[in-house]
């Protein structure tokens, strides 16, 4: 695996300013975090100063248990408003991390959605699922924890050293010298960490396309007895995950360690100078012993802000693939907002042209004007293009929008939602999710009523499976459909577009894994919707073309016949050649 470069200054810069321009959205409660976490440490001081007079009153003024209790009393007050305001506070701090977390991920998965499903399957769909996910929740120690000990590194100590300055000089000015030591030691050992942290990342995201890919191609590895190859592949993914993780912890171990030590140390020179002084007798024994219990409490948030660092080292490198993703070129985005002049009356492609960027394929200077009904079949042998013109005029390749016009509008120019809205699609194959039979096929209309989805259901010959079902249109599905063949999740995705009732119905080889009843049944149905719609279909069966009122033959990316099925068979070309060879392409 190649490791990206370190982030440079420039680089750094932009992931701090992601990671503060989202703090924004939860300001408030990170502030009143850090509000109630600082009165705790005033609250802390005040408890030190108690204690403290309470054992000199004791052990040098003979005083009783009943002479201390005017001080005895406040201080259990104290403790238990202490403790009540450390459990407010991190409350509060993980309620700010949770809202920002939120924020993120919605503006990540609205960006995602405007990049097009182009973007996820250049990166990986596993690497993308692992920045939305594991990315994401990386980021809750950072602002949970890490950005609420940075503000207590700087306000504790200082409040400290307001308080001891004037109470015993000297003991303030150790403090103030030991205190940067800490600090320096981090940023020490920071750029080491750092890009051992970016490291584990890097493998964290291969090993999540890994497995990503190898989970849907279990069935294929099986039957290819590849099982035991992958099993030892992913073992060494594994392996090198493991090993970038240990290199992260030892480092994180060995810098706990020695920022454990350093403050030690320190405590341990103010405690033997204050012992010295006590000895001496050039410091009373109630200041002496405020400075002592005060020591600990000044490291303190600094040790923590040192725990906590691993924290931000790991949502640093988290949210160089959000910012990658966030930042990825405007020119891949449809940025158009125009509502879309509607009813749909006719879609003009003029010179479409798309290449993908990795093979130079694609589909090259395609003009079509199709009208708002009617039956268009397009035909073509595998590779001819079919797939990638069925992709820009769903919007998906953001390029090649300004070619495609809808009632005289560019797409480019037009909000995607509203041209979505009178698209309904159905892919090789279509996604169900893992819900109930009647909310998948809600999804294209939350409000239907149970006779819509009855009626949409029977259309698309679905009625009678969905019925015999355990619970009928209530039936939970697995994920991607699992429990149901694959022709009958065709017809749940089939009955789901005939739910929407869109105008504009594309199919890619609708009847393909159904028996040749069904296929009568579905095809008289496309044909019954393409009277009063627009239906578009990628067609590699006879029965599909056959009944369309034009057909398109696309070879090597371009358009080069067209007409209708039997004007097609005698003008000898192509076509007819494709229907010689019996293929269903044509
Ligand atoms: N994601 C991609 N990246 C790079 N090249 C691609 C990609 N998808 C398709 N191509 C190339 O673009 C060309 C057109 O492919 P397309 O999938 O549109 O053909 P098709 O007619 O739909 O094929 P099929 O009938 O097999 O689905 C092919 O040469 C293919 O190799």
């Amino acid at each position: 695996m190649t490791t990206k470069p370190r982030p440079n200054r420039a680089q750094q810069q932009t992931l701090r300013a992601f990671l503060k321009q989202y703090s924004q959205s939860a300001s408030g409660l990170l502030k009143l975090s850090i509000s109630l976490g600082t009165f705790n440490a005033l609250l802390m001081i005040a408890s030190c100063y108690l204690l403290a007079n309470a054992v000199h009153q004791v052990m040098f003024e003979q005083a009783n248990l009943q002479a201390v209790s005017p001080l005895l009393w406040p201080l259990a007050g104290l403790i238990l408003v202490r403790a009540l305001l450390v459990a407010l506070s991190e409350r509060v701090s993980n309620l700010a991390a949770l809202k920002i977390k939120n924020v993120m991920r919605n503006t990540l998965l609205e960006k995602l959605s405007k990049l097009g499903p182009a973007y996820s399957e250049q990166k990986g769909h596993g690497a993308t699922l692992n920045t939305l996910h594991n990315g994401v929740e990386a980021l809750h120690q950072y602002y949970a924890n890490y950005i609420p000990s940075v503000a207590y590194s700087a306000l504790i100590p200082f409040v400290i050293l307001v308080v001891i300055f004037p109470t015993d000089y000297k003991a303030g000015l150790i403090f103030l010298l030991t205190a940067p030591l800490i600090p320096f030691f981090m940023i020490l050992v920071g750029h080491k960490a750092e890009q051992l942290n970016q490291e584990r990342w890097q493998q964290l995201a291969v090993l999540g396309n890994y497995f990503f890919d190898r989970l849907q191609g279990l069935t294929q590895l099986k039957l290819f007895n590849a099982t035991k190859r992958e099993l030892n592949s992913i073992s060494q993914i594994s392996d090198d995950y493991r090993g970038a993780t240990m290199g992260v912890l030892k480092v994180a171990f060995l810098s706990s360690f020695a920022l454990e030590f350093l403050a030690t140390i320190s405590v341990a020179l103010v405690a033997v100078i204050i012992g010295f002084r006590l000895f001496f007798g050039t410091l009373d024994f109630a200041t002496g012993f405020v400075v002592l219990l005060l020591a600990p409490e000044f490291y303190l948030p600094l040790r923590q802000m040192g725990t906590h660092y691993h924290a931000k080292l790991e949502g640093i490198s988290a949210a160089a693939d959000m910012v990658e993703i966030i930042n990825h070129s405007e020119a891949d985005e449809h940025t158009g907002t125009s509502p879309l002049p509607l009813p749909l009356k006719d879609i003009k492609l003029t010179a479409l042209s798309y290449h993908y960027p990795e093979t130079n394929e694609g589909v090259t200077d395609i003009n079509l004007t199709l009208p708002n009904t009617g039956l268009i079949a397009f035909v073509g042998e595998s590779g001819s293009g079919k797939s990638t013109l069925f992709d820009c005029l769903l919007g998906f390749h953001h390029h090649a929008n300004h070619a495609i016009s809808i009632n005289g509008q560019p797409l480019s120019d037009t909000a995607l939602s509203d041209w979505h809205a009178q698209l309904a699609w159905i892919p090789q194959h279509a996604t169900l999710f893992y819900r109930s039979v009647a909310d998948n096929l809600r999804l294209a209309k939350p409000d239907a009523c149970q006779d819509e989805l009855i009626e949409a259901a029977s259309k698309a010959g679905a009625l009678e499976f969905i019925n015999a079902l355990p619970h009928g249109f209530d039936t939970l599905l697995g994920e991607q459909g699992e429990g149901l063949s694959g022709g009958q999740k065709q017809r749940i995705a089939l009955a789901r577009a005939f739910l929407k009732d869109a105008p504009v119905l594309l199919l890619d080889e609708p009847t393909a894994h159904l028996d040749s009843q069904t296929e009568q049944l579905i095809n008289q149905a496309i044909c019954e919707y393409a009277k009063n719609h627009l239906v578009l279909v990628i067609a590699h069966r006879l029965n599909t073309v056959k009944h369309a009122d034009t057909l398109y033959v696309m070879q090597q990316g371009s358009i080069v016949e067209s007409g209708r099925y039997k004007q097609l068979v005698n003008d000898a070309g192509l076509f007819a050649k494709l229907v010689s060879r019996g293929e269903a392409h044509a």
